[in-house]
């Protein structure tokens, strides 16, 4: 249900997750304004708009009529004074410390009453964020949703050492009006919760691939059919307990010593990025992507989320 008090959302960035925020808080009714960087950012971003609602009205969570009454809530500019009155601000740009520190300064100097500046980074510490900033320090969160926000409930709100609560609880309540499924951090840590566990997970599956145990196809298979689906209905402490801890004990202590403990990017990753093949947006990473391959992904990769859908679209 919409925030009374929140009367303008801002997502600054228009890239996979600034778009998909915006489809987000536009489908739960609140008036919502990206911030684009050039014409091209700002297609991007109304492509990719628009692809979030084709794909609801394409599965019937939502009609054509809501579609448009949503994208009518939807204003696009490149100019900070367009988003001096917003009540929370969602920054979405590129994981690179220096560009985010330059949004929160045009921020600060612009934008007057914002109770909570909320950056959706992938891994950057909130306190490192903090430090960064001239001003309003204490109304920085982080707010890491996982890919696409729009679909996927769950977003992780970490505090920084600067973070007042008033700030905290904001993007809190904003979040969770618009159904997500919101933890608050008991203190900061670069990747939050569910990403160290998910580059924990990734770091292993590297591993095992540069040990030549396993190729990337058959660990996919693996975690696609043997232990992922489970922690959709039961939660991973849950299934220790039904297994016994004196198993996972003995497993622990066998197994533990010969897992990865590396602490930077493993080799294999490296190699892809210096020869430019970083996935999707270079037609080639760990996998091949033609066109065909990257809309199967998008349509498979959104499946699983599609029972949790429970915006609040506005009526009218
Ligand atoms: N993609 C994911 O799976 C995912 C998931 C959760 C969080 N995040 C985080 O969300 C944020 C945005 O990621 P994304 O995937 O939407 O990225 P993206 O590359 O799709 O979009 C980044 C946007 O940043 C803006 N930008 C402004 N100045 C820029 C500059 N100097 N250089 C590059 N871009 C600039 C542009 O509008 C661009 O569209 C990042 O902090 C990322 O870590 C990403
Ligand atoms: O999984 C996600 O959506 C998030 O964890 C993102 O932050 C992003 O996909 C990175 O993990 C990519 O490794």
């Amino acid at each position: 249900m919409k925030i009374e008090n929140i009367n303008h959302v801002a997502v600054i960035g228009t890239g996979m997750i600034g778009a998909s925020m915006a489809a987000l808080f536009t489908g739960n009714g609140y008036s919502t304004t990206m911030l684009a960087f050039s014409e091209q950012g700002l297609e991007r971003g109304s492509r990719l708009y628009d692809t979030c609602f084709g794909d609801l009205i394409d599965k019937n969570l939502v009609t054509k009529d809501q579609a448009e009454r949503c994208r009518k809530l939807l204003r696009f500019t490149f100019d900070y004074s367009d988003i001096a009155d917003a009540d929370i601000i969602f920054e979405c740009v590129a994981e690179k410390l220096d560009v985010k520190l330059c949004v929160y300064e045009n921020i600060n100097a612009n934008c007057k009453q914002f109770r909570a500046l909320a950056s959706t980074t992938s891994a950057l510490s909130a306190d490192d964020l903090a430090e960064g900033m001239t001003a309003n320090r204490d109304k920085l969160v982080v707010a890491h949703p996982y890919n696409p926000p729009h679909l996927v409930p769950f977003v992780e709100v970490v505090k920084s050492k600067f973070t007042k609560d008033e700030a905290a609880k904001t993007a809190y309540e904003v979040l969770e009006s618009a159904g997500r499924k919101v933890i608050i951090m008991q203190r900061c840590a670069p990747g939050f919760v569910a990403n160290r566990l998910q580059h924990a997970l990734l770091r292993e599956a590297i591993h095992i691939i540069e040990e030549g145990l396993a190729e990337p196809r058959d660990i996919d298979k693996a975690l696609m059919y043997s232990f992922m689906p489970r922690y959709t209905s039961v939660g991973l402490f849950e299934h220790q307990d039904a297994a016994g801890l004196d198993l996972v004990k003995s497993i622990e202590d066998y197994l533990l010593p010969t897992l990865c403990n590396g602490c930077a990017a493993p080799d294999y990753i490296n190699k892809l990025v210096a020869e430019n093949n970083l996935g999707m947006k270079t037609g080639k990473g760990v996998y091949e992507w033609p066109e065909e391959a990257k809309e199967d992904f998008r349509c498979r990769a959104a499946a699983p989320y599609l029972r949790y859908f429970n915006w609040d679209i506005p009526s009218e």
